[in-house]
């Protein structure tokens, strides 16, 4: 099977594509200008348990105009006043309890149906890197259960970094040298792979077997001053992951805490 990727595009502004929002419980890269793109192009935004802290805490000033469309979540994390604000708004909030998979996992379960009324196409899950080792392999392993959940290309991101799974088959990548940066890796997270061969990297693998405890492919580099595409072929399960160039907002506000003043957010700036 052929599979066609193009993660970058769902930075451009100008760009159509129908995306899905994920908030992960992780600070907001609000003085990135990726985060307001995202969210102005999202058809369905959903915080995940603490995520929405972080949602309500970022926007203070002006939290009615970031109102997510579903929250989710086994709500340990979630301070109740912040989830009373959201009831008050009428989003849509959906409880999650299962203790046996994560709360992202469940996420993606509680928003499918959603996903395929709206026929979105991809699913960007912002905070996916950074914070607990568990949490970030719980977040790749939720790629892999992806596949039995939704048809939409799940795609976790933070402010430097890409990664999506690649499933058996023939993949193409589109890589523009504005928005990436150099660094690329092919890692065989969930089992070995047998023969994986590239083309667009500076070290290509030619039917070349890729595995835990042997080679795996990090620090590879793209070569994109030849070509804005990578393409790969693997005979089994593998995660791509490259690095982005996330350009800054001029303006920040962001206070973690309640009961903040105009003077408080004045010394902040100042
Ligand atoms: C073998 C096994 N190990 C660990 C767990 C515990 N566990 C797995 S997923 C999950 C829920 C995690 O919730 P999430 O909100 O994703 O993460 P948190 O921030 O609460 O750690 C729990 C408790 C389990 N059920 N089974
Ligand atoms: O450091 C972290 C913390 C959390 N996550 C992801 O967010 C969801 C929700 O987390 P809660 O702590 O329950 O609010 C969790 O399922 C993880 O996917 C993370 O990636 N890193």
């Amino acid at each position: 099977m052929t599979y066609q990727w193009n993660p970058l595009l769902y930075l451009k502004p100008e760009s159509e594509e129908k995306l899905a929002l994920v908030l992960l419980n992780q600070p907001l890269p609000t003085d990135r200008k990726l985060f307001k793109v995202l969210w102005s192009k999202a058809l369905l935004k959903i915080a995940v348990d603490g995520g929405t802290n972080h949602l309500y805490n970022t926007h203070i000033h002006n939290r009615e105009e970031y109102l997510p469309d579903l929250i989710t979540g086994d709500f340990d994390s979630i301070q109740p006043y912040v989830k009373s604000y959201y009831e008050e708004q009428s989003v849509e909030i959906v409880e999650t309890p299962d203790q046996n998979s994560t709360d992202f996992t469940k996420a993606l379960k509680a928003a499918s149906d959603k996903i395929k009324e709206k026929e979105i196409k991809s699913v960007i899950v912002l905070g996916s890197f950074g914070g607990r080792l568990d949490h970030i392999f719980a977040n790749i392993n939720s790629l892999y259960e992806a596949s039995e959940i939704t048809d939409a290309q799940i795609i976790l991101i933070s402010v430097d970094t890409v990664a999506f799974l690649l499933q058996p088959g023939q993949h193409t990548i589109s890589v523009d040298p504005q928005t990436c940066a150099e660094w690329c890796g092919l890692i065989p997270v969930g089992e070995p792979c047998n023969s994986v061969t590239t083309t667009g990297l500076k070290w290509n693998l030619d039917k070349q077997r890729l595995k835990f405890g042997d080679l795996i492919s990090t620090s590879n580099t793209l070569e994109s001053e030849s070509t804005n595409i990578v393409a790969v072929e693997t005979d089994a399960t593998l995660i791509w992951t490259m690095g982005i160039i996330t350009e800054k907002e001029e303006d920040i506000v962001y206070q973690m805490e309640e009961g903040v003043t105009e003077m408080s957010l004045k010394l902040k700036k100042n």
